[in-house]
């Protein structure tokens, strides 16, 4: 509350007796005290001084007491208003305190003790009302700002706030975004978002995947090149970098990306200049970068899959992606967003999902994160009729190596499911505490788990296991090998 020394009053009361010997009362306290000898003055007054309390006689001529109270009412409701009355109409009194137009009285002929209580008490209701609405402000503006869709994003846990809002502060500015987070957690949607509430918006989001694209081809993606410049260039080509004049250019797994060629594109980020394989003249666009990698970008720089000097010419604004794990009850709200878009897309009817198969949704860790979600789902739709999908059909689904109880009949209670895949380690030990799984039966768990979840993108699934892409081919290819 305002310190007391800011708090106005005001008297209005046609008899300057009356109103003389109140200053007189209060004038050793904190207030700062106004009068008027009518209600049409007391109104003029309001006019120019932010008043907190307003006690007025009843009878007064011309405008009375009430009328006068109703009009503050009217005109300034955070006014307190309070009237001073012999209690000869009391029925009026009454009609006025129910009304809202008067908030408290003071019988007369007054005692100073009881007129200095009622100001006090009148007060600490104005705080308290102050308090009420700054409450309730806030929390609408908090409920505004709680969005379970947002771009094309579905979730409304806080961990997926706090990206919405970065990615609300990130877009509108100039500078470059650096995301980080798992595979699957939404990285490029969450580079088209910033795009998108950029104004640039209207021009193109043009995303090179850089672990997808050949090492030796990788330059003229970016870059273009002429006819001739290598064998296969039949004709000039424009690369990404010229697509992308006045957008967005999002470099997705920007770790797997050649070390020497990151030296060009350090000086692209600091000029927006480049050149064109196999051309020497130098072109000049205006593009924003957003990058993204699965990798941690220090551990990407100690192992040098990543320029130092690049990483932070592009680390103006970092988001990191949370995993699904970490977005609490989310996880639902995407089955269910899945289940309706996957529904539609094969024509087929499905209302949801029971409780338990809920649970069982909730339990599982995701290490795949949406994408695994987002294709397990998918799966389901194809694979199962509905109308609603019950906890064996999401048990048939799951892993096959896990672990999951069997749902006793009629029972809809939780069942416990182990974690995947970074705790199949200890799910095979706690299959059997004295029989340990050899040392390659652990890693062939792992590494199909790993495909699993990227599906069966190696190089993905490398860069989860923090294996080289060549390992896991050379371990396949012993299996396919072995089995043959
Ligand atoms: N919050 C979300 N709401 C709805 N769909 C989502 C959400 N997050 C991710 N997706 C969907 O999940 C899939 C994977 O998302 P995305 O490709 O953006 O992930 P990523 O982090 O870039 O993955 P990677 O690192 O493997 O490239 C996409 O189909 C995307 O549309």
């Amino acid at each position: 509350m305002e310190s007391m020394h800011n708090v106005t009053l005001l008297f209005v009361d046609d008899e300057p007796l009356i109103l003389r010997s109140l200053v007189r009362a209060l004038k050793n306290e904190p207030y700062h005290v106004l009068t008027a000898n009518s209600g049409e003055e007391g109104l003029e007054l309001l006019k120019e001084h932010p008043i907190d309390v307003v006690i007025s006689d009843k009878m007064m001529p011309n405008m009375s007491g009430i009328e006068f109270l109703g009009e503050v009412a009217e005109q300034y409701p955070d006014t307190l208003r309070i009237m001073l009355t012999a209690f000869t109409d009391l029925e009026g009194l009454i009609h006025a305190i129910n009304q809202g137009k008067v908030w408290g009285y003071l019988q007369k002929p007054f005692e100073i003790d009881s007129i200095k209580l009622t100001i006090e008490q009148a007060l600490q209701t104005k705080m308290l009302i102050a308090e009420r609405n700054m409450l309730r402000s806030s929390l609408a503006r908090y409920k505004n700002e709680y969005r379970a869709k947002f771009y094309r994003f579905v979730g409304d846990s806080v961990a997926m706030q706090t990206v919405y809002r970065a990615i609300e502060k990130a877009g509108p500015s100039r500078a470059n975004v650096f995301i980080t987070g798992s595979s699957g957690t939404g990285k490029e949607l969450a580079a088209e978002a910033i795009h998108n509430s950029s104004e640039r918006s209207s021009k193109p989001f043009i995303c090179l995947n850089c672990a997808a694209i050949p090492k030796d081809l990788m330059e003229s993606e970016i870059f273009g090149h002429i006819k001739g410049a290598f064998s296969g260039a039949i004709a000039n080509r424009e690369g990404a970098a010229s697509e992308a004049d006045g957008g967005t250019l999002f470099l997705d797994e920007l770790g797997e990306m050649d070390i020497a060629l990151q030296a060009k594109i350090l000086r692209f980020v600091q000029t927006g200049t480049f050149q064109k394989v196999g051309s020497a003249k130098t072109e000049k666009v205006d593009v924003r970068f957003v990058c993204a990698t699965n990798r941690d970008p220090h551990q990407a720089i100690a192992d040098n899959y990543l320029r130092e000097d690049l990483f932070y010419r592009l680390n103006v604004i970092s988001i990191d992606m949370p995993p699904l794990h970490d977005r609490g009850r989310d996880v639902l709200l995407l089955a269910k967003h899945f289940l309706q878009q996957f529904s539609e897309l094969e024509n087929k009817i499905f209302v949801g999902f029971s409780d338990s198969a809920e649970q069982l949704i909730l339990q599982f860790d995701w290490p795949g994160n949406v994408r695994q979600l987002e294709n397990f789902i998918h799966s389901i739709v194809v694979m199962s009729d509905g109308p609603l999908i019950d906890y064996d059909v999401i048990q048939a689904h799951l892993p096959s190596d896990l672990s999951i109880p069997v749902q006793p009949k009629g029972e809809e209670q939780p069942k416990q499911v182990t974690k995947a895949p970074q705790d199949q380690l200890t799910h095979i030990k706690q299959r059997d505490d004295k029989k340990v799984a050899p040392l390659a039966e652990v890693e062939r768990v792992a590494i199909e788990q790993a495909l699993l979840v990227c599906d069966d993108n190696v190089v993905k699934a490398a860069s989860l296991l923090e294996v080289s892409p060549s390992t896991l081919y050379r371990k396949i290819q012993q299996w396919s090998e072995a089995t043959s």
